[in-house]
């Protein structure tokens, strides 16, 4: 631990390379024996090929080399953020040997506001940006970028962009007018990100593009001569390549104050104005980066040259007797020399200011000594290329960053007025913060392994989480969790008792709902669902109450799977679903007795099914060729399509309640609904008359306000997709572009039908929740005329309808005008003006004129009349069903590739 005394000059956060210090005189020690080593034979062949034909050219390459051990801070955070692949941020954190967890972001960013806070802005913007077309770009171009940097990058990332997806056709032709497809037109193709990225000459433009922006950045990396300020890398063993300079130009490194090479050399006086010198290069600098790249290579940790025997020729070499007084001292042999260990370990922040400036007295000159001890507020002045950041004065700890994360500094620190600081070198601080990290991740696993809920977990998965867990405490009356406020953060109560409310609709009044105490958890719906937190959370015990936080990627890695995570503070809806669930969890594949075809689909059938011995009910049996999902890309919404309708608990949505796999076939066996399609009676009658129509539409209506309630967005809307139980109540079938989005946030994926798709979805603008209330509109059409608005010859002549607008329609007679005034309302082109999607949500739907004297409430109690009673003799019957004659195909190829083991 050293003091040092900085009277009104630039202070350089690193530990400087003074040669009147013990450390100091290591350094020093380390330059010259980097300068008059002689390579020994058998160096590293790669460095000393180059070294011998182009010394400047193995700097180049050193200093690259370099660059990844020296990512900034900002590099992290931005590339974490912007990366939704944990992959790639652990690998980063691997990379820099430091894993810091999101909570610690957030305090940094509290501690560090100015400076976090136009980062965050960009990385919003970025992250808004990322599924947008630009965005996937940026995306790809920043990894590819990284990639140039020597980050280690996910080799899947590329194909993580979307491709379009093959058309797939649903039914013979001649029965369906429209069918459910997930290509875009080609204009719209062209236009796109999802193709642009399929196109390998528009990758490899971009890749090139990517490149070149890089390279121009990693020659300025180049051109920042920053080994001055990581010293502690000196002190790895010195090198065993031949400098690239003659040594004797270099036979006596430079002290601090005379050396040229200043990155951000501030020069400040008290009271005057600052004056910047200029970055320059010495001669000294390519040795130091040879000697610096020598060091990083030779990073053997210390530990390893605790062994080797002390020599006398190695005291001798040992210059610093300060280092060697201390009995501390590493050994100097013939491999390299190692700083002395520090015996005296104390945190920076907790001195006492008082003994400070004794200490400091004894050190410094006695001229500066009272006018240090007039000044008692040292103050330093914070800024980052030039931009003045802050003043920090005070016990403030500075200068942590670079060390934590292997990083070059992230700021200047100019002292502005005399300042006293207290320096501990980097390997003492990560002693440090090494044993206690080690004490605080024993506890913290301890704990973990008393919580029921972790008792199963594996011991390297308890320790992964020790890791990364942050204790905060609360006082009584705190909320820790504030109902409706982003949330990112997982808590495990370790200490204290919490209140859990929830804030009624329409009244400002908190429901509670229950206690939880040490050893509970709470935080997880807002990681699971769409961020926002779903209740409050109060601390209610009087001395207090201490948390364990874990970060959102934590959560999602480790975590999110447990099912008491997942169903532990269910609503009663959830709750409902999984008893019913829970009734078919017996049942298997080959319980399972096929009765009839009910409908075709785009990877298979749909048959009408009863389990053996129970003739009293029947199911719908979905079967999907697994080869088929694969070959058309649908691995991902036939997951999405079972997890929402498995958990859906709404009485407009066909209940999904069980799946099987085989090695040809995914199955969902979910309820039947005898009444069939929608479509069918349509295409029957030609038309629905108002009132029918509004009864359907209302169903609808009903289910949307369930999905997009949890922010999930339905995308096929159809009457082919609108199944009809016995009652004759409409039920939502075919979830198979249905997605749960992130509040605020939109989604690309082409697909739909294309007489229902919204305009924004064929110009790839980015779509929501909002789409679904254009849809809504078109089957309002369809259903009151038989034929829905936008009919072309073909998808793209259909397309080009759908964008001259709603307006460019004619209405026929039959429609009324309420009707029409609500039909135009939905399909409006600009998807933030369509009713629905606006303040009163749903519900100004639902209030609209056409509704007026709907009977809403019969209607969720399903004691409204519905008005087609459709004919369904028994569980058996399927006369509501269109004939399919057997699959010509016969059964497809095996595929036990893995990709379904969650389904
Ligand atoms: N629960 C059910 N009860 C009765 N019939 C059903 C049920 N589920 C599906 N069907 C019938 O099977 C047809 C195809 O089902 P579904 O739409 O789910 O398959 P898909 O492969 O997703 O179809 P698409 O290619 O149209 O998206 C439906 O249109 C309907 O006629
Ligand atoms: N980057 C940054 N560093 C700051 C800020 N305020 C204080 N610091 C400190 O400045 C130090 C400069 O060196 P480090 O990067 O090691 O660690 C940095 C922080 O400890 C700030 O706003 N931004
Ligand atoms: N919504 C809800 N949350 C609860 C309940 N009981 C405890 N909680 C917890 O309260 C937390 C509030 O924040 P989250 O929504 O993230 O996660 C929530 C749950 O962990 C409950 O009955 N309902």
């Amino acid at each position: 631990m050293k003091i040092k005394h900085y009277p009104g000059k630039a202070v350089d956060a690193s530990l400087s390379l003074e040669g009147t210090s013990a450390m100091g005189a290591l350094y020093e020690a380390n330059w010259l024996r980097a300068a008059n080593q002689t390579p020994p034979s058998t160096g590293n062949s790669k460095l000393s090929r180059q070294n011998s034909s182009a010394g400047s050219g193995f700097l180049i390459e050193g200093i690259s080399a370099l660059s990844k051990y020296q990512m900034t801070l900002e590099n992290i955070r931005q590339l974490e953020q912007q990366s939704r692949d944990k992959h790639i941020v652990s690998t980063i954190k691997e990379l820099n040997g430091y894993r810091p967890s999101a909570l610690q972001h957030h305090q940094q960013q509290q501690m560090h506001n100015g400076w976090v806070a136009e980062d965050q802005e960009q990385i919003d913007e970025i992250e808004e940006e990322i599924e947008s077309a630009e965005g996937k770009e940026k995306l790809v171009s920043l990894q590819e970028s990284a990639a140039v940097n020597h980050y280690v990058l996910d080799p899947t990332e590329r194909q993580r962009v979307p491709r379009p997806r093959q058309q797939f056709s649903v039914k013979p032709p001649s029965l369906r007018r429209s069918q459910t497809m997930s290509q875009p037109p080609s204009y719209a193709t062209l236009r796109s990100p999802h193709v642009t990225s399929n196109k390998p000459q528009n990758l490899s433009n971009s890749s090139s593009s990517a490149y070149s922006t890089f390279s121009s950045a990693a020659e300025d990396s180049q051109d920042q001569v920053v080994i001055c300020q990581q010293p502690q890398r000196l002190m790895a063993p010195p090198p065993r390549e031949p400098p690239p300079e003659p040594p004797k130009r270099v036979s006596k490194p430079l002290s601090r104050s005379q050396t040229s090479v200043q990155r951000y050399a501030t020069i400040r006086m008290p009271n005057q104005v600052n004056s910047r010198v200029a970055r320059t290069r010495d001669s000294t600098a390519s040795l130091r980066r040879h000697s610096l790249e020598q060091a990083i290579k030779g990073l053997k940790l210390e530990e390893e040259k605790d062994t080797h025997p002390k020599s006398p020729v190695n005291e001798q070499r040992q210059i610093s007797p300060a280092a060697s007084s201390n009995g501390s001292s590493k050994d100097l042999n013939g491999e390299g020399f190692c700083i002395p260990r520090p015996r005296l370990i104390v945190p920076v922040h907790t001195y006492a200011r008082r003994r400070r400036t004794g200490n400091l007295k004894e050190q410094s000159s006695g001229g500066q000594d009272e006018e240090a001890e007039k000044d008692d507020d040292g103050r330093v002045e914070v800024s980052r290329e030039g931009k003045y950041l802050s003043t920090l004065s005070g016990a403030k700890v500075l200068g942590e960053l670079a060390i934590l994360y292997n990083c070059q500094r992230t700021a200047t620190i100019t002292a502005i007025t005399e300042c006293n600081l207290w320096a501990i070198e980097r390997q003492c601080f990560q002693t440090i913060m090494m044993r206690t990290g080690l004490i605080r991740q024993a506890e913290y696993s301890d704990f973990l392994k008393s919580v029921p809920i972790f008792k199963d977990l594996a011991d390297d998965t308890l320790i992964k989480i020790s890791d990364v867990l942050e204790e905060t405490h609360y006082q009584r009356g705190d909320y820790i969790v504030r109902q409706g406020a982003r949330g990112d953060t997982f808590f495990i109560i370790s200490k204290g008792k919490v209140r859990v409310t929830i804030k009624q609709q329409d009244t400002q009044e908190e429901k509670f709902i229950r206690m939880l105490g040490k050893g509970d958890f709470f935080g997880e719906k807002a990681l699971q669902g769409d961020d926002l937190r779903t209740a409050n959370i109060i601390c209610e015990s009087a001395d207090g109450v201490s948390c364990l936080v874990i970060d959102r990627e934590t959560f999602n890695q480790l975590i999110s799977n447990l099912d008491e995570i997942k169903h532990r503070y269910d609503d009663e809806g959830a709750m409902e679903r999984r008893k019913i669930n829970e009734e078919f969890r017996d049942i298997n594949l080959t319980d399972l007795r096929v009765i009839a075809t009910l409908g075709v689909g785009g990877f298979g059938r749909v048959e009408l099914v009863q389990t053996n011995g129970d003739g009293s009910r029947s199911f719908a049996l979905k079967q999907m060729k697994k080869s088929q999902i694969v070959e058309t890309r649908q691995q991902q919404h036939i997951m999405s399509e079972k997890e929402i309708m498995g958990e859906a608990n709404c009485q407009f949505i066909v209940k999904l309640f069980k799946t099987f796999k085989d090695k040809k076939y995914l199955y969902m066996l979910m309820e039947s609904c005898l009444g069939g399609e929608l479509w069918t009676i349509l295409r029957d009658k030609g038309n629905f008359d108002d009132s029918t129509t509004r009864f359907y539409t209302a169903c609808v209506v009903e289910a949307f306000d369930y999905l997009h309630s949890r922010n999930i967005i339905y995308r096929d809307l159809k009457p082919e997709n609108l199944l009809l139980n016995e009652r004759g109540y409409v039920k939502l079938v075919d979830f198979g572009f249905a997605k749960k989005l992130q509040t605020g946030r939109k989604t690309w994926t082409f697909c739909g039908t294309p007489e229902y798709v919204a305009p924004e979805v064929i110009l790839n603008r980015g779509h929501d929740i909002s789409a679904d209330y254009w849809s809504l509109g078109v089957l309002m059409f369809e259903l009151l005329t038989g034929t829905p608005p936008f009919t072309g010859s073909d998808p793209m002549r259909t397309y080009n309808i759908i964008l001259k607008g709603i307006d460019a329609i004619e209405f026929p007679r039959n429609i009324t005008r309420n009707a029409s005034n609500l039909i135009k309302k939905l399909c409006r082109d600009n998807p933030a003006e369509r009713l629905g999607y606006q303040r009163g949500g749903i519900s100004e739907i639902q209030k609209h004129k056409w509704f007026d004297g709907f009977y809403w409430w019969g209607l969720q109690n399903c004691t409204l009349e519905p008005p087609i009673k459709p004919a369904v003799k028994s569980v058996v019957d399927t006369t509501n069903f269109d004939d399919y004659p057997p699959d010509p195909e016969g059964p497809p190829p095996d595929d036990v590739t893995g990709w379904d083991k969650d389904f």
